[in-house]
């Protein structure tokens, strides 16, 4: 007989760019109900009211957070708020024994030190953060399904390290000349305003910013390290780019063997991703557009040779706020649920 229970879940930070992917995609989602919305200065605001095109389809208000009522109402937590919030919420929500995702930074490190330095909040919280596993289900599918906390990653580094991931776990290139070059649209920044992202500063323009110091170079760093073995330090320069969704990460990296042609990596990359439903390989000679991914869960990776430079270069396009995001968690969530990992969750995105 067909199992009719829904599983509770909660989101705090609902009102925000994450919250309302959320709200939208878990909707949809076969076995969850959305039993809680919580938030700061929307608190006591019917969602609907923030967001009319949910008007008599959400009929849930933004509650004030109160980790109590939120663990005992639900099952599963998703925390969608800026860094430094999650780690003052989440011990008290896995002591009561939900199973949270947060989709900040909070998690993603396995050494919090890093995280202080870059984020600047000291942490009391290591022996509950010592539990998190990093989101990213193509390289951690099997300790998420197995873990109650998960550190969901940023949205570059989602794009960045399913490009870099087969190359560096094959030790296929030299680490240490990895560059990524990504893009992103200004959703990226989130719903509060921001002087960058207003339509006048960001239309018709094209700027790298945070150069050779944007935070999610330690978290890219992280995973390559692992993959790699050794620690590695990455080049990393992000964009800000005139769309509204959508990263493009465009890796460079020299072979280790310079007689490596384009078939071989695309060869390679199947093989790597051949488990994963959300990495699809771009045929030989094809290259992602972040229109493809836009509103689905899916990551597009392109693969090119040089052979005048030895070097090879891998595309990857996500929707920043579904791959990048909210479908993440949702993804991870279906893992820690023993569900499928595709359930719930958009394949093909709107086009154009
Ligand atoms: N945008 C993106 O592409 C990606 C973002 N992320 C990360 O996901 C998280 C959410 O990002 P995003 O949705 O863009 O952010 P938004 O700025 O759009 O939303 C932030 C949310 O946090 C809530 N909030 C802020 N302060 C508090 C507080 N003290 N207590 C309770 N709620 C609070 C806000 O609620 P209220 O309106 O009620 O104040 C709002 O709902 C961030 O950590 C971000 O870095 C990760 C990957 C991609
Ligand atoms: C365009 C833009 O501003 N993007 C954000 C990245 C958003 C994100 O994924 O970051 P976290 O989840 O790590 O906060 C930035 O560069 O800070």
């Amino acid at each position: 007989m067909e199992n009719l229970r829904r599983v509770p879940v909660g989101i705090v930070g609902a009102s925000g760019y994450g919250g309302v992917q959320l709200v939208r995609l878990l909707m949809d989602h076969p076995q969850v109900e959305i039993v809680y919305l919580g938030g700061e200065s929307s608190a006591g605001k019917s969602f609907a009211d923030l967001y009319p095109q949910f008007g008599n389809i959400v009929n849930l208000s933004i509650e004030a957070v109160e980790p109590e009522i939120i663990a005992s109402r639900c099952e599963v937590v998703f925390l969608s708020l800026p860094n430094g919030l999650a780690c003052k919420i989440a011990p008290q929500l896995i002591e009561k024994g939900c199973k949270v995702l947060d989709l900040s930074a909070d998690y993603r490190f396995s050494d919090l030190k890093t995280y202080t330095t870059w984020y600047g909040t000291e942490r009391s919280d290591h022996s509950i953060a010592a539990t998190a596993v990093y989101g990213l289900p193509e390289l951690y599918r099997s300790r998420i399904a197995e873990s109650n906390l998960i550190g969901c990653p940023g949205c570059y580094p989602t794009a960045s390290l399913l490009a870099l991931s087969p190359l560096l776990k094959q030790g296929l290139i030299i680490p240490e000349t990895a560059i990524i070059d990504a893009k992103s649209g200004t959703s990226g920044g989130g719903r509060q305003a921001k002087v960058n992202l207003l339509l006048a500063e960001a239309d018709n323009s094209l700027g790298a910013y945070n150069v050779a110091r944007h935070r999610h170079t330690p978290e890219i760093e992280q995973i390559c390290s692992e993959l790699a073995r050794h620690e590695v330090t990455i080049q990393f320069t992000p964009h800000l780019i005139p769309m509204v969704r959508g990263i493009l990460a465009t890796v460079y990296a020299t072979m280790r063997d310079p007689g490596l042609v384009r078939d071989d990596l695309i060869t390679i990359y199947n093989a790597f991703y051949r488990n994963s439903p959300w990495i699809k390989i771009c045929n030989s000679g094809t290259y992602p557009q972040t229109k493809w991914a836009c509103g689905s869960n899916t990551c597009y990776i392109g693969i090119e040779v040089d052979p005048r430079t030895g070097r090879v270069i891998v595309m990857s396009a996500i929707d920043n706020l579904i791959k990048g995001q909210a479908g993440q968690a949702i993804q991870c969530m279906n893992l820690m649920l023993d569900w499928d990992e595709t359930l719930g969750l958009p394949k093909i995105g709107f086009y154009p």
